[in-house]
């Protein structure tokens, strides 16, 4: 086994110490961290969901979690951007991955959903590493069962509220109408971030806009600067409980290349880091980074921006 960065009186167990263990030597969990049934229980669990059947176009994200692992190998203890030890303000660990059966959404959907309620008894928040966006409902439908409606705040080049693809009604394009649907989002709160591109019809706006969502586009950050987006994200969330569902392909294609439905001209990887240090002192219940799929990757571009838009969330939950 390998040790852990701990002193006689630091708990939580941290990341191994990468000045013992060198940082490439070793199975790979998110940072480096313990694996959950190394704690007693966590403050955050990290959960990868290798479940990709829900896609449109490329398939691969159901390598996602072992791809983003890899790629979070170099993140070190302190956060300087938010003044924040991460993983000794509170215990992180990772808990491996929930088997989602790949030829059967219905049934993977229900796994996912049973998988996420068992992992809360023992972590008080989820962090999961999708797999594509379909994972997000039952995750939604784990987090509304806690705290009842939530605010979600979704960040990706897509709307993901459209109804259905080949009849099929749970896809990873339609995660957010079913939530809506379900009545587990808080209509008067929840918003997408970063939107761009061409869309099937004008209807799918006002359908977005019906369904309760609000939008910050690509072009606004663009025009406005990130700064002006965050206003606008915190006028509408409040102080609602917020889950944050982050497409990977809300990033530019040059930021993030490893993804099922690129789209050109999104955000940079630093204008989406700036937004999540901004949103430190909301009410953040949950979280998942979805859609990074390492057979379009290169040189681990998309999973290093993933395994670092996770450290940021994690930074912005650690009690300060
Ligand atoms: N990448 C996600 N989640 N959704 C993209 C769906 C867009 C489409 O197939 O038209
Ligand atoms: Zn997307
Ligand atoms: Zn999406």
């Amino acid at each position: 086994m390998q040790p852990f960065n701990k002193d006689a009186t630091a708990e939580p167990h941290g990341p191994v110490d990468a000045s013992v263990v060198p940082r490439f030597a070793g199975i790979a969990t998110f940072a480096r961290l313990p694996r959950l049934d190394e704690v007693e229980r966590a403050d955050i669990a990290i959960v990868g969901i290798p479940f990709d059947s829900g896609v449109s176009y490329r398939p691969g994200a159901r390598f996602g979690p072992a791809h983003v692992r890899e790629a979070s190998r170099l993140l070190r203890p302190y956060n300087p951007a938010q003044d924040v030890f991460p993983f000794a303000a509170q215990q992180v660990a990772d808990a491996g991955d929930i088997a989602a059966n790949p030829f059967d959404i219905a049934a993977a959907v229900g796994e996912i959903e049973a998988g996420a309620r068992q992992l809360s008894e023992h972590a008080d928040r989820l962090v999961a590493i999708g797999g594509d966006h379909t994972i997000a409902l039952p995750l939604l439908r784990v987090a509304h069962a806690q705290h009842g409606p939530v605010a979600v705040l979704h960040f990706d080049a897509h709307l993901d509220t459209w109804d259905t693809y080949f009849g099929a009604p749970v896809t990873h394009g339609t995660p957010f109408r079913r939530a809506s649907e379900e009545g587990l989002i808080d209509l008067t709160a929840s918003m997408h971030v970063g939107i761009r591109g061409p869309l099937y019809s004008k209807d799918d706006l006002e359908d977005d806009a019906r369904l309760g969502f609000a939008i910050v586009t690509s072009e606004f950050v663009e025009e406005h600067g990130v700064a002006p987006a965050v206003e606008r994200i915190r006028a509408r969330v409040g102080d609602a409980p917020l889950y944050i569902s982050i497409d990977i392909d809300v990033l530019d294609p040059a930021h993030a290349p490893g993804t099922g439905t690129p789209e050109a001209g999104g955000l940079t990887s630093r204008e989406l880091l700036r937004m999540l240090r901004a949103l430190a002192d909301l009410r953040i219940v949950g979280a998942d980074v979805v859609e990074v799929a390492p057979a379009y990757d290169h040189a681990q571009l998309t999973a290093i921006a993933a395994s670092h838009v996770i450290y940021e969330l994690l930074s912005a939950m650690a009690p300060k």
